[in-house]
């Protein structure tokens, strides 16, 4: 379980504060495919690049099975982090690299013998079905392909939490649906928690058993998906829902946290 606590998070830039995080807290059950949505600016990044600590928060606590990572030594951080993995939206691949060298390099990196690395990434290519790939460098892969390279790597050591930014943003609407089905499966087969930031409600809808919702550095509303999305109390929700449907609207998207 992961209990965020108070979190807030400012940046200073030419003497101008931005209060990107004003003390966020939420809870996210071990095993949940958790969204956080909101509008350009509101947060979002901030807090889920706190979660493995690419961001020092500056006040508040990140407890993760029961232990405060914010205040976790270089060591302590280390260990964490093999079970913390995060996907992009432009995947952050080895460009200079073939598919197999991608998802074999975490395993190199965590000190794995020859063999091993050898038959986890053919596990690793087996379970996001890029099995015929490990040869082709990524300039030869499609969108989809990237991104399935890029989850076999983030598995490879066998993470519990799987951070996603925007993993579907690049993507045509039929690979983000087999890149969600895929992202589900893996939550339900390895019981992999996911927290997933994005601004497509489709994402949320399709694959999220609980949302939350955030406006200018704040959480203004979350809870079971279904339930939220049923009765939606912020001004950002209720816009995105009727974006959703189709309805013609005036969003503000810019929404800066300030
Ligand atoms: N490294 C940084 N330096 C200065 N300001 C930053 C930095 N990162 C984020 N911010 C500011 O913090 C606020 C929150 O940004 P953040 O990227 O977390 O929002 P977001 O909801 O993820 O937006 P987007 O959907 O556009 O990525 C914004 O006002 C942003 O300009």
């Amino acid at each position: 379980m992961i209990e965020i606590k108070d979190l807030k998070k400012s940046y200073l830039i030419n003497g101008n504060k931005t209060e990107a995080l004003k003390g966020i807290n939420l809870k996210i059950e071990k095993g949940q495919v958790f969204g956080i949505i909101g509008k350009s600016g509101a947060g979002k990044s901030t807090l889920l690049r706190c979660l493995n600590l690419l961001e020092t928060p500056d006040e508040g606590e990140i407890i993760v099975e029961g232990r405060d990572i914010t205040k976790f030594n270089k060591r302590e951080l280390r260990e964490y982090r093999k079970n913390v993995s995060m996907i992009f939206q432009h995947f952050n691949l080895l460009s200079n690299s073939n598919v197999y060298k991608n998802v074999a390099f975490p395993l190199e990196i965590a000190g794995h013998k020859r063999d091993y690395i050898d038959k986890r990434v053919r596990e690793l290519l087996k379970i996001v079905g890029i099995e015929d790939k490990e040869k082709e460098y990524p300039s030869n892969l499609s969108g989809g392909q990237k991104q399935r390279v890029a989850i076999a790597r983030a598995l490879a050591n066998n993470p519990k939490i799987l951070l996603c930014d925007e993993a579907t943003s690049a993507l045509d609407p039929l690979t983000t649906k087999q890149i969600l089905d895929l992202l589900l499966e893996l939550n339900k087969t390895l019981g992999l928690t996911i927290v997933l930031i994005t601004h497509e409600m489709d994402v949320v809808d399709r694959i999220c058993s609980n949302v939350a919702v955030m406006e200018k550095g704040e959480i203004v509303e979350e809870g079971i998906k279904d339930e939220v999305f049923k009765s939606p109390k912020s001004k950002t929700l209720r816009q995105f829902l009727q974006s959703q449907k189709g309805e013609v609207i005036y969003l503000d998207f810019k929404e800066r946290a300030i």
